[in-house]
């Protein structure tokens, strides 16, 4: 189990501070929900954390060791990384993509030795995507793309995943096999962090939520600590219902504040 920890985290993009001094410890075995209006800063957040944008001040620390000096297939088996709406524009067999996961350990998509195809397997086993092993990948659909591209992703099984809005383009019952795979994941021991909107989704199935806001975390605590009336209509905008029921706390956006 590899603690996974971003210390002072700083991140300009052109002229703009896009990240200011975040810090962080995020536990393994915890499935963490990184929630913010758009514009906020999440998906930098989380390519700072792949290591895929470089920081202006500050360290991604995974088990002690600074990301930025360990070696990209090195950083790459220990870190997943699905990309917001990820595309594919190659007729590859689904199969040949979620293989694509493994090459971080040095095995190559066709030659895959019996750990990768197992993986591989189970990959998409999990994201119910059995029986699409030889479909050419740009004849699915846009959620079912979206979860072999998760598959992708868990295929490596870096002990570190995260991934951006994994079921924004999903249906709802999509929705919750994706989310009940990154919780398995979490209670397996890796390291999960996942772009949610829907606070619904985030408050049933995090452990943590982190709520960022103009490039700064907010709060980062339990659901009931981050989903309160208060900082729902001082972060995103909105007048809300928290309530809390059978189902667990329910969010419902009522309206929308005027801006400040
Ligand atoms: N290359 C860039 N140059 C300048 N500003 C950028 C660049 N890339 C992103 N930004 C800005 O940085 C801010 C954070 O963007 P980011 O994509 O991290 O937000 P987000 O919270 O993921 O938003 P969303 O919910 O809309 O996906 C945004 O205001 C965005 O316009």
């Amino acid at each position: 189990m590899m603690p996974f920890e971003i210390r002072s985290l700083s991140v300009d993009l052109g002229a703009r501070r896009a990240l200011e001094s975040i810090d962080l410890s995020l536990e393994p075995g915890r499935l963490t929900a990184l929630i913010g209006p758009n514009g906020a800063g999440k998906t930098t957040l989380l390519r700072a954390m792949a290591g895929l944008v470089r920081p202006s001040a500050g360290d991604v620390v995974l088990d002690g060791t600074p990301t930025a000096l360990m070696r990209a297939s090195a950083r790459a088996r220990a870190i997943a990384y699905l990309p917001q709406g990820g595309g594919v524009a190659w007729p590859l067999p689904v199969e040949g993509v979620v293989a694509l996961g493994r090459l971080p350990h040095g095995e190559e998509p066709d030659r895959l030795p019996a750990e990768g195809r197992t993986a591989v397997e189970a990959a998409l086993r999990s994201v119910g995507l059995q029986g699409f092993e030889t479909r050419p990948a740009t004849s699915l659909s846009g959620g079912e793309r979206a979860r072999m591209l998760l598959a992708r992703a868990l295929a490596t099984q870096a002990p570190v995943l995260l991934a951006d809005e994994p079921v924004a383009a999903l249906d709802p019952r999509h929705q919750l096999i994706v989310l009940e795979v990154l919780k398995a994941r979490a209670r397996a021991g890796t390291t999960v962090v996942a772009i949610l909107h829907d606070l619904n989704l985030a408050a049933r199935f995090a452990d943590h939520i982190v709520l960022l806001d103009q490039g700064k975390i907010e709060t980062s605590g339990s659901p009931e600590e981050a989903l309160t009336k208060a900082r729902l209509a001082a972060s995103f905008g909105i007048q809300a219902r928290v309530s809390r029921g059978e189902d667990g706390l329910l969010v419902v956006a009522q309206s929308p504040l005027p801006s400040a």
